[in-house]
């Protein structure tokens, strides 16, 4: 699957988003499950070839079943089971996930028989065909088997679905907040894409100063704080001390997102912590949403175009203000806690630009 295609694939998704955004005509709403759906597309159409309309009960019952998993693995009782299982399963909400996670394996393991059905290995249209095609070139591959694709499925839906959707919002809400912040954004979109034309992933390179807000964003949002909590392998010598093998370590990502030491205005919005004097774009090593190292984000390349693709394509089309009556003093920056940071319940007006 080459670049070129999950860049359609995104584009693709773009025009049924403003399509929805269009609806509400400049009247408050939420983008929470809306945005949510354009970003399970985006994945469905890797995984299955096809993505979905917004309306499908099918679609609509899957959107339901992520967004409720995530929101219920961010409470303090499910945490609390996923460091201390011996002691949480009393608590009994982990058998809501658990519940959640199975329905969620049964919907994929319907469009995989689906797939099975219709396969064609002249037609290869996503992850599942690829598989299936890995399948049958390799029948005595023990790790290709339909659980392992199953759970691969449930991974990806469960690691890039909420946390680039988060980020979007994020996105909106800050642009709110900072109304010339998205002028500047606007008039740099405006000079380097044409009305009517889809932002493209080569756009990038001309346009630093969207860029540095998009970095920004995810800088700023800083919705996974507390990362994946890893495993040392070995016993691990780190300035001093001795981490013994088999130790449970979390890699604490505010610490560099935040780090007084790195930014300007750690607890400041502020794009220019990635443009030098001339307005280029510049990189920060302690810039590290996607963490680091051998188990950092695999889709980091894909949420890098979605985030680009997305809110280049809606700040093209639409200016974010707050509701009557909201000002952007008004607008709260703090999150809800959660195993991801999220924006707090909000309404956005979104008004045409032409
Ligand atoms: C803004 C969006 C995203 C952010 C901030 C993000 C961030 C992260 C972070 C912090 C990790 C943990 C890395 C570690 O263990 O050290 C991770 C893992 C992962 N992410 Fe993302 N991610 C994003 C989007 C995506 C997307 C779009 C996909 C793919 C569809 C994806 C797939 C994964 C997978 C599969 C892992 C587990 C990797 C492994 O342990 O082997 N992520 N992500």
């Amino acid at each position: 699957m080459g670049k070129k295609t999950v860049e359609a694939r995104i584009q693709d998704e773009l025009f049924p988003l403003i399509e929805n955004f269009k609806s509400h005509n400049g009247k408050p709403f939420d983008t929470n499950v809306i945005m949510n759906s354009a970003v399970s597309n985006v994945i469905c159409s890797i995984i299955f070839g096809k993505r979905f309309e917004y309306d499908d009960p099918e679609f609509k019952k899957l959107i339901r079943i992520v967004t409720k998993t995530t929101k219920l693995a961010g409470t303090p009782k499910v945490m609390m089971f996923n460091y201390f299982p011996r002691i949480s399963t009393f608590l009994g909400l982990h058998n809501k996930v658990e519940q959640n996670i199975n329905d969620l394996c049964e919907f994929i393991s319907k469009r995989i028989k689906y797939k099975k059905k219709e396969f064609d290995t002249n037609a290869i249209s996503g992850y599942i065909d690829a598989y299936l095609m890995k399948q049958e070139s390799a029948k005595v591959e023990k790790y290709f088997d339909d659980e392992n694709m199953i759970y691969s499925v449930v991974d990806l839906f469960g690691a890039g679905t909420e946390t680039t959707s988060t980020t979007l919002r994020w996105g909106i809400l800050l642009m709110m907040k900072y109304p010339e912040i998205q002028k500047k954004v606007q008039e740099e979109i405006r000079t380097h894409i044409k009305q009517g034309q889809m932002p493209t992933v080569d756009d990038r390179r001309n346009m630093p100063y969207t860029e540095a807000v998009i970095h920004e964003i995810q800088r700023f949002a800083n919705i996974i704080p507390l990362n994946v909590s890893h495993t040392t392998p070995s016993d691990v010598y780190f300035r001093g001390y001795c981490i013994p093998k088999g130790t449970e370590v979390i890699p604490f990502l505010t610490s560099v997102l935040y780090d007084k030491t790195q930014w300007k205005t750690p607890y400041e919005f502020n794009p220019n912590h990635f443009l030098d004097a001339n307005g280029k774009f510049v990189k920060q090593n302690a810039f590290m949403p996607f963490s680091a190292g051998r188990r950092a984000c695999v889709g980091e390349s894909l949420a890098r175009m979605e985030l680009f693709l997305f809110f280049t394509g809606l700040l093209q089309t639409f200016t974010f203000y707050p509701p009557p009556g909201v000002s952007r003093e008004d607008i709260n920056l703090k999150p809800g806690i959660g195993f991801t940071l999220v924006p707090l319940p909000h309404l956005v007006c979104a008004k045409l630009n032409y």
